[in-house]
């Protein structure tokens, strides 16, 4: 939020420095897209040296996030045939749709428990267990069964893990480790537990399903990380290291941007009313073949892409150039650090019209160029973009279809930066069937 107010007085380009390293911080589509052409085969990001320090302190091999160069090339290749491919994607749609519709069925059930067939919570659990749950049979093949019984207590200490590493990721991602050791030694100390956790947790998913694979050779799809063990593309511990990246990369993610869409479909019932039309217009062929919801749901989609404009999750995109580029009339030499702010580009009245509105139909009359960057750009964007939107279409289908969520809390929600950009705090919502 600071940058956001820095770009309004210092105009869309700065350079600040950090340390050693400068940083130079840009917010429109044409410096994006500027960056976008001088990109190489492996596009360059300065690592996450907090995690990286993780990874070499246990011996630990690195995912595609924390990899550059020919080695994050050798890793993407293999991770993008099971994750990002329309193949791939036609395979786990359909298991994502039956969680989803799981998740609307819980909806249902605790709204027949209340004698004015409504059902008012604080949603933050439920949507984080859906994309556990969605995420784990989508990757591994198996249920947790997170609705049937209350709150599992692996689950809630996965959850809390996150949270204590996202939360200090902030606190450490600023400052050299050289200084932050000193100045904020219990960060890293709750760094560090936070990730033994994490790793643990995605592990025991890894071994588990290696363990059924070398026992009885399994033929037809099972999963996405099943289907990594048996191309053997990889070697079993950059499958773990990727794992570990997809299995903790898709909860915060998913799930507030799904809180933030419900919210706003909360207080702008227009919008969700044209969305529950195209819904129903479009179950039945959903139901034939989730895959479907792509094409059959473009106000939905559009819908997606303005919680994205309004509240990115992953607000900064980081590359470092390898020729010099020309940015706003400024030359700046290759190796530099460029952050772009997707924050600011999405509230900047120069690319956005009335930024403030939450106005889906504008992806689908505007010819925005560039605009659309909340999942990255080019070869090295978000890996996890088809799950994402599985996840993320297919509550979104369900939930409306079937219910109407309000809210009384008209006001913008506080957002804060802990790696993931979320909302401080959440409104209750309230759950009817449609009318
Ligand atoms: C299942 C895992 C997963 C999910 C879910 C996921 N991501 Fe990602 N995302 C990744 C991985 C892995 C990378 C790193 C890719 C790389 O560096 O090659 C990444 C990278 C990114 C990047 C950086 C791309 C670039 O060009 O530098 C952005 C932005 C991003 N994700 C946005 C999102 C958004 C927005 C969502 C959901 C609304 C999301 N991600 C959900 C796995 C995921
Ligand atoms: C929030 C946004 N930041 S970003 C990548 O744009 O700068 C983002 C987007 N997509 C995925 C993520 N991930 C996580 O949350 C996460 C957790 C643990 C691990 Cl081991 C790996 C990850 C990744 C980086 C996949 C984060």
């Amino acid at each position: 939020l600071d940058v956001h107010r820095l770009f309004q007085t210092l105009g869309p380009i700065f350079r600040y420095d950090v340390g050693r390293s400068q940083v130079v911080s840009v917010m429109l589509p044409e410096d994006a897209e500027k960056l976008y052409q001088v990109e190489s085969l492996h596009p360059h990001r300065r690592l996450m040296e907090p995690w990286v320090a993780h990874r070499e302190h246990r011996g630990q091999k690195r995912g595609v996030f924390l990899l550059n160069g020919p080695e994050w090339h050798l890793n993407r290749l293999p991770m993008n045939r099971s994750v990002l491919t329309p193949k791939a994607a036609q395979k786990f749609f359909p298991m994502v749709d039956a969680v989803a519709r799981d998740f609307s069925a819980y909806l249902r059930k605790k709204m027949l428990r209340n004698t004015r067939g409504s059902l008012t919570l604080d949603v933050q659990p439920s949507i984080f267990y859906y994309s556990i749950e969605a995420s784990n049979f989508a990757l591994f093949g198996e249920r947790l069964g997170l609705f049937d019984q209350n709150m599992s207590s692996r689950s809630l200490n996965f959850i809390h893990a996150l949270e204590v590493m996202f939360k200090s990721t902030g606190q450490l991602m600023f400052l050299p480790r050289s200084l932050s050791c000193w100045t904020r030694p219990q960060a890293w100390k709750e760094h560090f537990e936070a990730w033994d956790f994490i790793s643990e947790y995605a592990n025991s998913c890894i071994e588990k399903v290696w363990q059924e694979l070398a026992l009885s050779p399994h033929q037809d799809y099972s999963g996405i990380v099943p289907e990594l063990l048996a191309h053997k593309g990889l070697p079993l511990d950059a499958i773990k290291a990727n794992a570990l990246e997809l299995t903790a990369g898709s909860v915060d993610t998913t799930s507030f941007t799904l809180m933030m869409t419900l919210f706003e479909l909360a207080r702008n019932p227009a919008v969700q009313r044209a969305l529950r039309q195209e819904s129903l217009a479009a179950a039945a062929s959903i139901t034939e073949d989730p895959h479907k919801a792509i094409s059959e749901l473009p106000l939905l989609r559009a819908a997606i892409k303005e919680t994205l404009r309004l509240y990115p999750i992953g607000s900064i995109l980081d590359r470092t150039p390898p020729s010099d580029v020309v940015l706003q009339n400024y030359r700046v030499p290759a190796g530099t650090s460029v952050h772009v702010y997707l924050y600011s580009m999405g509230r900047n009245p120069a690319v956005f019209q009335s930024p403030e509105r939450y106005n889906p139909q504008r992806w689908l009359d505007e010819r925005l160029r560039f605009s659309h960057l909340a999942f990255g750009f080019g070869v090295r964007q978000c890996l996890g973009r088809r799950l994402a939107e599985a996840e993320m279409l297919l509550l979104l289908h369900h939930v409306l279809k079937s219910f109407q969520v309000k809210t009384l809390l008209q006001e913008d929600l506080k957002m804060a930066y802990r790696f993931v950009l979320m909302p401080t705090s959440f409104p209750l919502l309230t759950f009817q069937p449609a009318s």
